[in-house]
């Protein structure tokens, strides 16, 4: 299997307080990984140093055996690391059909994009997201307008319109009803195999849906990694979780 991400001693120094410290790990192409932790582990801080939004004190990021650490956020978004943020970043004035169009294409500049002479992959996976995300009722609806599970949605299709290589999730389920969370496992599982994924996420009704392999971090340091059985049981993650009303 191929390594899409390594992450090596990964370290921020925020003057004297390390957010992240020595986080090393291995995401496999395809994969499925949660990052779990109680309140102020390190986990969105573990995003922006993967992402470039934060650069690190120490340690290395690689992307497909490509040296990503430290680059700036756009070089890094360049190479293919896609983040979505809880307040998604789509073109709100278009409709869902056009933000797909402007994804697909991979190029800036929103009216160069929307040509008429899209190439027939581009519909395809256009096709796929649509179909994947149930979006279809909605292609001709202007994004502004879409619930907040669709908009999330509409989000994480364009990132797989675009072919990002890792995608990065940070608490996708914030603020979605039930249904809209389970809809949301549903994407994330029929996306599992064909894209590698990082998920932060504290819901843990939704982590059970979706979880494969998980890092639990603590205080900055990877504390377990392994399939969910093994970290409920391990006795070093429910003593970081003690108080905190974590996991359960
Ligand atoms: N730029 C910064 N300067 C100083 N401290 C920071 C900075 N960014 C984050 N921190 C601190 O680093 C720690 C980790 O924060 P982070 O947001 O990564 O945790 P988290 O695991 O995502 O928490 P939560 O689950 O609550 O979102 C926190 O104590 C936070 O206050």
């Amino acid at each position: 299997m191929a390594v899409a991400l390594s992450i090596d001693g990964l370290t921020v120094d925020f003057g004297g307080f390390r957010a992240v410290d020595d986080f090393t790990t291995v995401v496999e192409d395809g994969e499925l990984r949660v990052i779990l932790g109680p309140n102020g582990a390190g986990k969105t801080t573990l995003m922006d140093l993967i992402s470039g939004k934060t650069a690190s004190t120490g340690g290395h990021v690689h992307l497909y055996g490509t040296e990503i650490t430290n680059r700036p956020e756009h070089i890094i978004a360049r190479h293919g690391v896609g983040r979505k943020f809880q307040i998604p970043s789509v073109f709100r004035d278009l409709t869902v059909r056009q933000n797909l169009e402007v994804a697909a294409s991979g190029e800036p500049g929103v009216f160069r994009n929307l040509r008429l002479h899209m190439v027939a992959q581009d519909r395809e996976r256009i096709d796929r997201v649509i179909e994947l995300t149930n979006l279809g009722p909605v292609l001709g609806t202007i994004a502004g307008e879409l619930s907040h599970g669709q908009m999330q949605w509409l989000e994480l299709g364009m990132l797989i319109t675009q072919q990002a290589k890792v995608v990065l999730l940070d608490e996708p389920t914030a603020g979605m009803t039930q249904a809209e969370t389970f809809k949301t496992a549903e994407i994330i599982n029929a996306l599992k195999g064909s894209h590698t994924i990082l998920v932060v996420e504290h819901d843990m009704a939704f982590v059970r849906e979706i979880a494969e392999r998980i890092s639990v971090m603590h205080m900055g340091r990877l504390l377990a990694e392994g399939p969910m059985a093994q970290i409920e049981a391990d006795p070093a993650v429910r003593e970081a979780y003690l108080g905190s009303g974590g996991i359960h």
